[in-house]
């Protein structure tokens, strides 16, 4: 089935100049992206897209994370797009990451993991929402 997902490329990969590496792993793997921008979010926007971890012990520091300087967000498209993107991001612990996974090559800790994405096809329409509205 052919599916859109909405992928963060999180402050920590911009700040590093890691956008055309990441993009690259998508590209390379069929997933073809139909939007893209730069942009700081807003704390509103954050606290929206993590709403399911509010009243969480390290909710306040997602949010400043998401917030603190820009991120690139992002739609793919391509075959089962929602459960390979997930699969080439590899696990929230970058520690725990598969081999070549982004968050084993770039993730630096399990709260700057560098990449996002939507877990569910639910997910995927209220994030692409919430980002490209
Ligand atoms: N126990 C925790 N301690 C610190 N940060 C956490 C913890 N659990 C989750 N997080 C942070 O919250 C984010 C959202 O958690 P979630 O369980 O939705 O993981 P995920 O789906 O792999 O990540 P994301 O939603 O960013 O793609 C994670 O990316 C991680 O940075």
């Amino acid at each position: 089935m052919i599916e859109k997902t909405l992928v963060l490329l999180k402050p920590d990969a911009v700040e590093r100049n890691l956008i055309g590496h990441i993009l690259v792993e998508y590209e390379r793997n069929g997933l073809s992206v139909l939007e893209l921008k730069l942009m700081k979010a807003s704390s509103t926007l954050a606290e929206q897209h993590y709403i399911e971890h509010k009243g969480k012990p390290f909710f306040d520091r997602l949010v400043a994370y998401l917030t603190r300087s820009p991120l690139v967000a992002l739609v793919l498209e391509g075959e089962n797009a929602i459960s390979r993107v997930r699969a080439l991001n590899g696990t929230t612990d970058p520690a725990d990451s598969q081999d070549n996974t982004i968050r084993a090559l770039y993730g630096k800790s399990m709260s700057e993991n560098t990449v996002h994405a939507s877990d569910s096809t639910e997910s995927a329409e209220r994030e692409r929402e919430i980002w490209f509205g």
